[in-house]
């Protein structure tokens, strides 16, 4: 790419649903894992098919099977060559190295390497990464600046770190809270990246990550809120600002986006999708929150 064309990023629909296998799967059971995801039997892609406009899925394998799912969804489609933007749904990678070109860096993988096997977003700073491999918000600041360098769009997770006391009763206190630790992860991002670059920041309170269930719904919000007003104010006055979206991770499932196993107090209504991870692993979970969300758009 010359220095001079411009960037060109991936277009999204309004709702995302996304999904990390993490480490947990052997490569092949991610395979068959993606073969169930597009069985049209198992009715998941039906449904995004025919709501292609207002939602899509995005998977997000491990490194090693990112290059034998491309070529999957590839084959899916009888192409020859990767074509991400006539897949049934988007590939993403769980990291890349803050490079925006290919060269010697052992051991790493380059968001451009990524690119060109039909990756569309890519996750950074998740939690774990912070706390194993001592990541921070400079490091995602550097990935986030490469990988929209690539026209690929950053998913960027952030998350406060101890479970807020009360969330009972009047919440700004413990919302507060929780900002101050998210708004330098917000802003150090938003300020790397080009304005008309579109970003994903996956709210994923680190107390709710691996959890029996997910953070309360009456909590979530406010925060969302306040993110999105974080985010809005980091990027006014900028010229063509690009939409950025949030979505909720921490044990999120089945119910969550509807509010069926909470009363109806849905989640939905605040964020623009959910981030998956051990809910998703079995297909039924995946169908379960697809429909939840289909459903919602269709009572919208
Ligand atoms: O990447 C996904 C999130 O960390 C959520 O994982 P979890 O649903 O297993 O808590």
């Amino acid at each position: 790419m010359s220095s001079s064309s411009p960037i060109t990023y991936p277009t999204l629909p309004p709702k995302l649903i996304l999904t990390s296998t993490k480490a947990y799967f052997p490569p092949s059971r991610t395979i068959s894992y993606l073969g169930s995801i597009l069985d049209t039997k198992n009715n998941i892609l039906p449904l995004l098919t025919s709501h292609r406009d207002q939602v899509c899925f995005v998977l997000i394998p491990d490194f090693l099977t990112i290059y034998p799912c491309a070529q999957t969804l590839t084959a899916s489609n009888n192409l020859t060559s990767p074509n991400p933007s006539s897949w049934p749904i988007h590939l993403g990678a769980q990291n890349a190295f803050q490079s925006s070109t290919y060269g010697a860096y052992t051991g790493e993988i380059v968001p451009a390497a990524l690119k060109e096997l039909g990756c569309t977003v890519v996750e950074l700073n998740h939690a774990e990464r912070r706390r194993l491999l001592g990541e921070s918000d400079e490091s995602a600041a550097a990935k986030a600046a490469a990988v929209c360098a690539l026209g690929m769009i950053p998913l960027v997770c952030i998350g406060e770190l101890d479970k807020p006391k009360n969330t009972h009763g009047p919440l700004s206190q413990a919302v507060g809270l929780a900002m101050s630790q998210l708004t330098p992860q917000i802003e150090a991002v938003l300020r790397a990246v080009p304005p008309d670059a579109p970003v994903i920041f996956a709210y994923e309170p680190v107390w709710a990550i691996g959890a029996a269930e997910p953070a309360g719904v009456d909590y979530v919000g406010p925060v969302v809120q306040a993110i999105r007003e974080v985010a809005g104010r980091a990027r006014a006055g900028t010229s063509k600002a690009a939409e950025v979206k949030v979505v909720y991770g921490g044990s999120a499932g089945p119910g969550l986006w509807s509010g069926k196993t909470n009363g109806g107090n849905g989640l939905g209504k605040w964020v623009d999708g959910l981030f998956l991870g051990r809910f998703a692993h079995e297909i039924s979970g995946i169908r379960a929150v697809v429909e939840e969300v289909v459903e919602s758009l269709d009572k919208s």
